[in-house]
């Protein structure tokens, strides 16, 4: 696959178009995914995160659905010569989908409950995932299962194999959601905040294991989180959402370090301090935006300190301003590093 991106997207827009008007989830969103890398979207709650990656996946059901752009995966799939080439999928048919969910995206989501059905025991669910895209017998796809589930440490998985998900912790059963979307060695995987639910102990022990697999199977993850301190653990490349469109992208130092948008400064501004003890997070003043029929401008600007008239009147865009940098602001921070690196230490 040499250095070509493993997914690109490019101007993507989704769309719900509800009775009282259109909520613009996603404007105009871009950015390249290589094999070996984490990008970390990060943003606050409904900014456009789980829309994005849902969109990626084909998971956006009516009244949405994608109003424009590209979602180009670079895949053998599909193509005549066996010859890798880009697919939009953004154009492909849902019905199409499951062979690319599962088999080249894998997904794991918040709550492990929304992945596994309750009603069969975990190898079934496993073995049944193998099978479909692997097409391999029943025998092959429950030593692969083993394997998986020793691999993301489940204790003696050829005896938790037969347990039904109830018999699992939270952590295990998250464990198990990993093994699933791992089990057909995916080019993509998706992570929509999957320590979330989990204790503060077992949080840390699933990202490591998250960041380990992602480097062992050199996939592409796309991780998307609130949590800031989860991102400078484990994201290589950052976007940050804000009212459905990208403020900023850069690789994560540059995001930590050098941040240029106003709105990624605020944000770096609201992580918690962990070396001193603090009850509330410092809030970012004024409103988060409706989506609902929005205005084509800046959707920072009512809260924004850095505002000048230009703002007013026209959307920035999302340009680059150094080389894998790229920010949307008319008047963005220059020359000041940012003291939260340090404040997170
Ligand atoms: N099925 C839907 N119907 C209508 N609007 C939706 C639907 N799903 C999402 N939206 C809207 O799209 C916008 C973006 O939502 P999204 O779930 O992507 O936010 P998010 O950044 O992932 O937030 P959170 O961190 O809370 O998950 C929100 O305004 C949300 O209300």
């Amino acid at each position: 696959m040499g250095d070509k991106p493993i997914l690109s997207v490019k101007n993507l827009r989704t769309y719900f178009d509800m009775a009282e008007g259109t909520v613009k989830a996603v404007q105009d969103v871009s950015f390249d995914l290589y094999r070996n890398e984490v990008l970390g979207i990060v943003g606050e709650t409904g900014s456009g995160k789980s829309v994005t990656v849902k969109s990626i996946a084909g998971l956006i059901d009516k009244p949405g659905y994608i109003a424009g752009g590209e979602i180009l995966f670079y895949t053998d799939e599909f193509s005549k010569d066996g010859n890798p080439e880009y697919m939009d999928l953004a154009k492909l048919k849902k019905e199409d989908f499951s062979r690319i969910r599962g088999k080249h995206i894998g997904m794991i989501f918040q709550d492990p409950m929304t992945s596994l059905d309750p009603m069969y025991t975990i190898g079934d669910q496993m073995i049944e995932t193998i099978v479909h895209h692997e097409g391999v017998s029943e025998e092959e796809a429950r030593e692969r299962a083993i394997r998986l589930l020793e691999q993301v440490g489940i204790p003696k998985p050829e005896e938790r194999i037969d347990d039904y998900p109830f018999q699992l912790s939270g952590g295990q059963r998250q464990r198990v959601v990993i093994a699933i979307a791992l089990s057909c060695n995916p080019e993509i995987l998706i992570a929509d905040e999957p320590t979330t639910a989990l204790d503060v102990t077992v949080q840390t022990q699933i990202l490591e294991l998250m960041k380990n697999l992602q480097q062992q199977y050199k996939s592409g993850m796309i991780f998307i989180t609130h949590d800031l301190a989860v991102i400078a653990e484990i994201a290589t490349k950052v976007s940050v959402m804000y009212g459905s469109y990208q403020m900023e992208i850069a690789p994560s130092e540059t995001i930590f370090e050098k941040p240029m948008s106003p709105y990624t400064h605020a944000l770096l501004h609201c992580i918690p301090r962990l070396d001193i003890k603090q009850e509330e997070l410092a809030p970012i003043p004024g409103q988060p935006p409706v989506m609902m029929n929005p205005p084509k401008l800046c959707p920072f600007l009512p809260r924004c300190e850095r505002a000048t008239e230009k703002c007013r009147k026209e959307l920035p865009p999302l340009e680059e301003v150094e080389s894998g940098h790229f920010v949307r602001c008319f008047n963005p921070v220059v020359n000041k590093v940012s003291v939260v690196k340090e404040e997170i230490k």
